[in-house]
């Protein structure tokens, strides 16, 4: 499989499967082992560039094609040709155009005629068919921001314009390159002064945060367990947490791990910690993360949170619960294109609220339940908790917070 057939098919999955590009780029990839670093790179760029841009791609594409008439494995061939024409340097026309054919034909030999002849009238054009021309604001803003409308409007309604606007500018930004320093085994200082060469800063948000300016993953200070990727607003949810050495804490929805390691690391890698998830592939991740990490407290279980029938309480309970993710757009722009119906909301909103239950039964008197979401979605936020505690006469709110990720150019997280 060539660079641009792998991307199509990586492409084709997210936009009509819901799947995410990174796990199918890191499993494709590993499959074929004959890719050079050259196919890697472009693979990557054309994903990612087409992902990204999708809507400005479509509102091109659609001037010289009618959409309800075209089949979409075609028109995601337009969007990613598209795409390189407007965006990469240096890939000839005819090259783009040669490949797209390629891909057209193995789907259905009579594609290729209908895909050279579009993309040869799109090259030829003038530099007007890039101008948005639509005269409603709305469909504009959204095109402009490549930010699907329904998702405007429901920031428009839930918070207020401004919000919508900073939410939607935000996502075009690039997201920092953030991990968190693994103080069981180095800290903060030691780290930045050992691997200088990364131009590393200390991160505003966390004080085990670091900003890199070029890729950690895979580098000595990654294999060596002295670090663990993650955002830094999702550091705040441990640190909020606040687990003692002595505390037995749960975490209910724990893979891969982030947030569940770096409570060992607050422990000291002392007291214990059982982690839940319902995935089991997610799960052999904290394995795998506590293992390169030197961490010991975490006892792993392949379970629903939501059926747990031990007889201990916990002193700490973080529920890190499963939603929307609209927080992480910017890092994972395949959620924007995600189909966002009432009927997904509303079982979203249910697994939580049963997973607080969960919680409240779980949790010691006096104990501390952080329910953490990186979504901006009200009903699944402050919503969620306001109904929450309206069942409970013998739970104190001590805080709660709604980040976005424009504040710091982190994701955004309840
Ligand atoms: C937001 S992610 C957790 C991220 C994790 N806390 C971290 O920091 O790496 C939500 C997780 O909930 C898990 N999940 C969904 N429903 C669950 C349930 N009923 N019980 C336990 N885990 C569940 C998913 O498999 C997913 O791994």
């Amino acid at each position: 499989m060539r660079a641009r057939e792998l991307a199509w098919d990586i492409l084709w999955k997210v936009f009509a499967k819901n799947k995410f590009s990174n796990h199918l780029l890191a499993k494709t990839i590993e499959l074929n082992a004959s890719f050079t670093d050259q196919d890697k790179t472009l693979a990557y760029r054309i994903v990612y560039g087409t992902l990204k841009n999708k809507l400005y791609l479509e509102y091109i594409a659609n001037q010289f094609i009618d959409n309800r008439k075209t089949n979409q494995k075609l028109q995601v061939i337009l969007w990613m040709s598209i795409y390189q024409f407007r965006f990469l340097d240096r890939i000839p026309n005819y090259a783009i155009v040669n490949e797209a054919v390629n891909i057209g034909k193995k789907l259905n030999p009579k594609y290729a005629g209908f895909v050279n002849a579009t993309l040869k009238k799109i090259f030829e054009s003038k530099e007007d068919i890039f101008e948005i021309k639509l005269t409603d604001e709305t469909k504009k803003l959204s095109i402009k921001y490549i930010f699907p409308l329904s998702l405007y409007l429901i920031l428009r309604n839930e918070y207020n314009e401004e919000v919508a606007r900073k939410v939607m500018e935000d996502n075009l930004t690039i997201p920092k390159i953030a991990f968190r320093v693994n103080t069981l085994k180095i800290t903060q200082d030691e780290l930045l002064t050992k691997y200088a060469g990364y131009n590393l800063t200390k991160s505003v948000v966390s004080p085990v945060g670091v900003i890199a300016e070029k890729p950690v993953i895979n580098s000595e200070m990654f294999e060596e367990g002295l670090i663990f990727i993650q955002d830094e607003m999702s550091m705040r949810i441990a640190e909020v947490l606040d687990p003692q050495e002595t505390d037995r804490v749960l975490d209910m929805c724990s893979a891969p791990g982030g947030k569940t390691t770096h409570l060992s690391q607050l422990m000291n890698n002392k007291g214990i910690i059982d982690a839940c998830d319902i995935s089991e592939r997610k799960l052999n991740l904290i394995k795998t993360n506590a293992k390169r990490l030197g961490i010991t407290n975490i006892y792993p279980h392949l379970l629903d949170a939501r059926k747990i029938t031990a007889s201990v309480k916990y002193d700490k309970i973080l529920c890190d619960a499963p939603c929307s993710g609209l927080g992480v757009i910017k890092r994972k722009p395949e959620i924007k294109y995600h189909s966002f119906t009432n009927e997904k909301l509303a079982n979203l909103v249910e697994i939580q609220e049963q997973l607080l239950e969960k919680a409240y039964e779980l949790l010691k008197p006096g104990g501390i339940l952080v329910y953490s979401t990186c979504t901006f979605e009200v009903y699944e936020n402050n919503l969620q908790i306001r109904n929450f505690l309206a069942k409970y006469n013998d739970l104190e709110i001590i805080a709660t917070e709604q980040t976005f990720g424009y504040e710091n150019n982190t994701d955004g997280f309840y």
